[in-house]
């Protein structure tokens, strides 16, 4: 059932707090977002300590549910029940309640997986997006592509990268309490050389559960994470996803930042286009990761804040000094965003919702892009929050059963960067563009609740998700085959410069479709296998 039909902005600021219920629908009025708006003298500088680890309380743990996780051998339940469960309707309540309270079962619909980020960053393109420009940004005059494909060499980047953040070991620390309970804590790997040498990575993000799935669960977990590589569904058989990355719960903004965020600056100042997108079902954490609280942001950044305002930050960090340093040679950078959702199959511009429909163009000069799309130039970090917070605003969110705050939209976030600079009486120029992108998440009509309109999108949002999969399997094609399935699903071609040219890595991703969590992170998976 859904509890509230009507579409309200998204409070940008949301976080979980101890004690909340997160995913129960509140009133609408309380998730109404308050705009940002101070000015840039305000704000508190923002500093990246590289190399702190988390700060987590590490109470000693209880000894009755060793990190949540059920043994396999306390599992309890056989293959052949699991697979009468999948076709059972009741395969939404918890496993307890359908086996007379046993408590040590696997919940069935517990959520506690969380979302994939996929990033991908490849050699930067001349292509510019035509759009109705709010400041007229000055011609940049892209006269040569030469300078373009030929970004820094990796050894300079490399050197950028390490001086920017001290690398972290990778192992498995000792378990850290969540939500009162002993979780094992993995390091994750800040590798600058793994970034670069890998054009599509996989990170999986685990959250904690929400306190709505621990009231209804207790703490048991159906997946257990055994390194910072995979995790495996504790079931018969067991069954074991391996990624580039597993961030386990443990795990906050800053360290995915720093994994994750840090190094696609690096590629995108160095002329690579990158994308970053979150995938995943409903509830499981993609804005919260994409987005975070950006409540205050330009005043005072929350720690809770997510991947796209720390990039920034970042970038703009990265911009300052490299224009300082390299002063003699009268490098400028120049910035321009835009901020589009797609809701139900249409393009509307996030800065300006009076824009919407709007169609998606291409042509050889410019490639694909979306016509009339505002794009904002921006000086300063200031600049790029505001818009990112107004944007968010603006974005179309709807309570559901699994989500009090569910996204209804698709939302991609485009800055696009140019940089000039003069060296042996030649101007150089480079170029790369930066897609963010927050995707609805999939969900279940038994699950979600979703009736009337909230079906609708939910049918539209379910449908988008499997032609990007489906476009998301480039071994099968061949570019410009890819770029003919862009043009049938037309919206998902704004992905398309960083999509289509993605290559794909091999993984050991396998596959159990009897639960519906590891089908999920099956279904999340099939980007790469
Ligand atoms: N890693 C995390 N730590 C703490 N809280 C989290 C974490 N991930 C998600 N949450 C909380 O879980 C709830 C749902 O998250 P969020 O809205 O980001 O999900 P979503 O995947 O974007 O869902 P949808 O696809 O429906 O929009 C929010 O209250 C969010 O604050």
């Amino acid at each position: 059932m859904m509890r509230d039909l009507k579409l309200f902005s998204r409070n940008v600021g949301k976080k979980m707090e101890v004690g909340e219920i997160e995913n129960v629908p509140l009133n609408a009025i309380d998730s109404f977002v308050n705009q940002v708006g101070s000015s840039d003298a305000n704000r508190e500088p923002v500093t990246y300590e590289f190399g702190h680890r988390n700060k987590i309380d590490r109470t000693p743990p209880s000894k009755r549910n060793k990190f949540g996780w059920v043994e396999k051998n306390e599992v309890g339940i056989s293959g052949n029940e699991a697979r009468d469960e999948e076709k059972s309707d009741a395969n939404n309540l918890p496993h307890s309640s359908r086996n007379g309270g046993l408590t040590n079962m696997t919940p069935r619909s517990v959520r506690s997986v969380g979302k994939n980020i996929i990033s991908n960053s490849e050699c930067g393109s001349a292509q510019t997006t035509p759009s109705k420009s709010v400041t007229k940004p000055p011609n940049p005059g892209f006269a040569s592509l030469h300078s373009i494909k030929n970004p820094m060499s990796l050894g300079s980047r490399a050197a950028n990268f390490a001086a920017l953040a001290k690398g972290v070991p990778m192992s498995c620390a000792s378990p850290l309490v969540v939500n009162t309970v002993e979780v094992p804590h993995y390091e994750l790997r800040e590798d600058p050389s793994f970034w670069m040498d890998h054009n599509v990575q996989v990170l999986i993000r685990v959250r904690p559960l929400n306190s709505m799935e621990r009231s209804s669960y207790g703490y048991s977990r159906c997946l257990k994470q055994e390194n910072a590589q995979s995790i495996a569904w504790i079931g018969q058989p067991e069954t074991r996803f391996t990624f580039d990355h597993v961030a386990c719960e443990t795990v906050n903004q800053e360290m995915l930042f720093r994994v994750a965020g840090l190094p696609m600056v690096e590629n995108c100042l160095s002329g690579y286009n990158s994308c970053m997108f979150a995938y995943g079902q409903t509830g499981s954490g993609k804005t919260y990761t994409m987005l975070g609280e950006i409540d205050e942001l330009e005043v005072k950044p929350s720690p809770e804040r997510g991947m796209s305002p720390r990039i920034f930050e970042f970038l703009f960090a990265r911009i300052r000094a490299e224009e300082e340093s390299r002063r003699d040679e009268n490098l400028k950078y120049n910035c321009k965003c835009s901020f589009l959702e797609i809701y139900n199959e249409q393009i509307c511009d996030l800065l300006d919702p009076s824009s919407t429909n709007l169609l998606l163009r291409e042509d050889i000069k410019n490639g694909v892009y979306v016509e009339n799309l505002t794009e904002y130039e921006v000086q300063t970090v200031n600049d790029i929050l505001k818009l990112l917070a107004e944007g968010a605003a603006n974005r179309k969110v709807a309570s559901t059963n699994m989500n009090r705050e569910s996204s209804r939209s698709h939302s991609v976030f485009t800055c696009v960067i140019e940089s000039r600079w003069e060296k042996d009486s030649t101007t150089n120029l480079r170029f790369a563009r930066l897609n963010l992108v927050d995707l609805a998440g999939s969900e279940r009509q038994k699950t979600s609740g979703a009736e009337g309109e909230r079906l609708k999108e939910a049918a539209n949002i379910n449908k988008s998700l499997s032609t990007l999969g489906y476009l998301c399997k480039p071994t099968f094609f061949s570019v410009a085959e890819c770029h003919t399935h862009y043009q049938q699903r037309g919206n998902l071609a704004t992905l398309g410069e960083s999509e289509g040219r993605a290559k794909r890595n091999p993984r050991d991703c396998r596959r159990d479709k009897r639960n519906f969590n590891v089908q999920e992170v099956s279904n999340e998976s099939s980007f790469l296998i």
